[in-house]
């Protein structure tokens, strides 16, 4: 059932804007954007331009809310501080994309994850396939976006579909950070282009920092704030720029030079001591007119005395010819406050996620591939190294560290997921600082799409290895065996995500989830029995570490009820472990003797399963309490 939402017919009456007045962000005594006002109107297009260190990503971030200003406020259609991940979609500098997916499907997922599950599969199929074709990406629809290990689509065909997956939701602001970067100038223009065709058509307001656009390119903005040290060196209709360079800039600026250029050589300072070394006095004192303090104070001056030409007065463009949004648009559907507040939400995106994790997982090799190869390895080596064991009690301690190996290497490797989880990870910050979707969503999706492959991952390392050591026989010690190591494995994935998510640098979350792995093996009580451990590690690392609870586990699965013969030489039984067997005149010891001597407390399965199961579910909350602060 469409939402046809009131505000859908007050906003085909009238055209919406979007102000900000006198926005300032100071950091460290440093002001980076100062004094900065202007608006703009539903279907526009305002380019934001100057040099480099101008502020114009400050002035972005203040806009989507991700900055709070020190001075200043937005409103949209006189609301003060609107919901901005309500209103708007951000396409940030760095393009943050599931690297195997193909292009069509990242813009299916991110049309499935805006609409509500009421809009029909044909309706997104259609809008997926409109924004595919206008944003001239027909070709490489079905290419993948590309991976460290496969190459994809270009960087400009990266950078327009980082666009798409904003476009394809039709938000009512979009802001885009520096767009045509990585695009020749053709491209650049089409995107542009594009883009002003979709705002026209649909009511979109677009505000967008671009570096040095072509004359083409600049033309198709309907209004032009220029930064200079964080304040308005020009704010307008594009149309005004060349006069105003030329008139009260008094700036030698020809027909047919590119105003975007020119403007972009008088504010940018950052090179002239050297230029003006090699000039002479006439020239160096032209310049000096021209000084950026001198340019700001003329725009200062200017939109005091011209406020109507400085378009600091709230009207809308007379260049704008918007059309409004007709009964079938279909971005008021996701756009709708009653669709943003349903229970069920999150659970349909929460599917969604799953749906996209699953196919993520299944075709990346970092994710999980390279892993299970590596466990496949692992197997191979422990089924040839520790090879038929046999009852021998010489072999006793052969066993334990088998079991020792299987739950501390099999969970150090977890570390290898970091990559491919930083990579979900930027995805997740893109779309969620967008408003698409909350931390719940992610963190159960993720937490359930990556369980198969985890089990995946502990079923072959324990088929190719448990029968050839010769652990304890029969079916159920093996499934025992299964699913207390598949266990330990999920809480260790559990812990080195938590690690990347709140150090998303890969280095450093390499090292600090190699150093926890480590100190967990330190404290279990192979290397050292816990009975030895220092009381201050006893009494609570022990206890956390999931290695203690697995070790233990698989060390009483296997080893009781099994009776392991001692050597008998000259008529005197020596047995590796205290045997209760020796009393009654059997050269033996048993199982149970062995757990005694380690000191093992002999809890049922369902406990230690228990334990693990709330170890994992830990990490996992912490998790999601991690990525709920973390903005970055
Ligand atoms: N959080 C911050 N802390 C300290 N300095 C900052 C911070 N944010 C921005 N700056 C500084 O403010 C200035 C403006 O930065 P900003 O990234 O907004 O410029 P820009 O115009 O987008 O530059 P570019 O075109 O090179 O991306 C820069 O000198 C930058 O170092």
């Amino acid at each position: 059932m469409p939402m046809a939402s009131p505000s859908r017919q007050s906003q085909a009456s009238k055209p919406s804007y979007f102000e900000w007045h006198n926005l300032s962000f100071e950091i460290a005594g440093k002001k980076i954007l100062d004094g900065v006002s202007g608006h703009v109107a539903a279907g526009e297009l305002l380019a934001v331009c100057g040099p480099s260190g101008a502020g114009k990503s400050t002035f972005l971030d203040v806009m989507a809310q991700r900055t709070k200003p020190t001075d200043g406020y937005t409103s949209f259609n006189g609301e003060l501080s609107p919901d901005m991940q309500e209103l708007s979609s951000y396409v940030e500098q760095h393009d943050a994309l599931l690297g195997v997916l193909t292009v069509r499907e990242t813009l299916l997922f991110a049309a499935k994850l805006s609409f509500p599950p009421s809009t029909s599969s044909a309706v997104i199929q259609r809008r997926v396939e409109d924004t595919i074709a206008q944003l001239g990406l027909s070709r490489v629809a079905d290419n993948r976006i590309g991976t460290p290990i496969q190459r994809g689509v270009s960087g400009g065909q990266r950078r327009r579909v980082s666009i798409g997956v904003e476009l394809v939701r039709l938000p009512r602001i979009l802001l885009l950070d520096e767009p045509t970067s990585g695009l020749d100038s053709a491209a650049s223009r089409e995107i542009i282009r594009t883009t002003r065709d979709i705002a026209r058509r649909y009511g979109m307001l677009v505000i967008a920092t671009i570096h040095q656009p072509s004359y083409e390119t600049l033309a198709l903005f309907d209004r032009v704030l220029l930064l200079a040290r964080g304040q308005t060196a020009f704010f307008g209709a594009t149309s005004s720029l060349v006069p105003y360079l030329r008139d009260v800039l008094k700036s030698n600026i020809g027909e047919h030079s590119n105003p975007a250029e020119r403007a972009l050589d008088l504010l940018n300072d950052d090179f002239n001591m050297a230029e003006s070394r090699d000039q002479g006095d006439e020239e160096k004192a032209a310049r000096d007119n021209a000084s950026v303090p001198n340019v700001l104070a003329t725009w200062r001056e200017f939109s005091r005395t011209h406020p109507a030409e400085a378009y600091l007065t709230l009207n809308p463009s007379p260049n704008t010819k918007y059309t409004a949004p007709d009964a079938t648009f279909v971005g008021a559907d996701a756009q709708d406050p009653r669709w943003h507040a349903q229970w069920y939400r999150p659970i349909h995106q929460t599917g969604v996620l799953m749906h996209r994790a699953f196919l993520n997982y299944t075709r990346n090799l970092l994710a999980y591939g390279v892993r299970i190869g590596m466990y496949v390895g692992m197997g191979v080596l422990l089924a040839t190294v520790w090879v038929n064991l046999g009852t021998s009690s010489s072999k006793i301690n052969d066993r334990l560290s088998v079991h020792f190996f299987s739950v501390a290497f099999l969970g150090f490797m977890s570390v290898a997921g970091i990559p491919a989880f930083l990579e979900e990870r930027h995805v997740f910050m893109r779309e969620r600082l967008n408003g698409l979707y909350g931390v719940g969503p992610y963190v159960v999706s993720n937490s359930l799409a990556s369980a198969p492959f985890l089990f995946i991952c502990s079923l072959v390392f324990t088929i190719i290895s448990y029968w050839s050591i010769g652990l304890h026989p029969g079916g159920e010690h093996f499934f025992k065996f299964l699913a207390v190591l598949y266990l330990a494995v999920y809480t260790a994935e559990s812990q080195s995500l938590l690690v990347a998510a709140g150090v998303p640098i890969f280095v450093a979350a390499l090292a600090i989830a190699s150093f926890l792995n480590g100190f967990w093996m330190c404290v279990q009580g192979y290397f050292i029995r816990a009975v030895n451990l220092p009381a201050f590690w006893r009494v609570w690392a022990h206890w956390i570490d999931y290695e203690t609870h697995a070790f233990n586990f698989l060390v009483i699965n296997d080893l009781r009820g099994l009776v392991f013969e001692c050597s008998n030489s000259s008529g005197q039984c020596h047995c590796e472990y205290a045997s209760s067997l020796i009393a009654s005149g059997r050269c033996e010891v048993s199982g149970e003797d062995v757990l005694k001597t380690l000191d093992i407390t002999e809890l049922d399965a369902g406990t230690y399963v228990a334990i693990l199961f709330c170890i994992a579910i830990v990490y996992r909350i912490l998790l999601f309490v991690v990525l709920y602060f973390k903005r970055r």
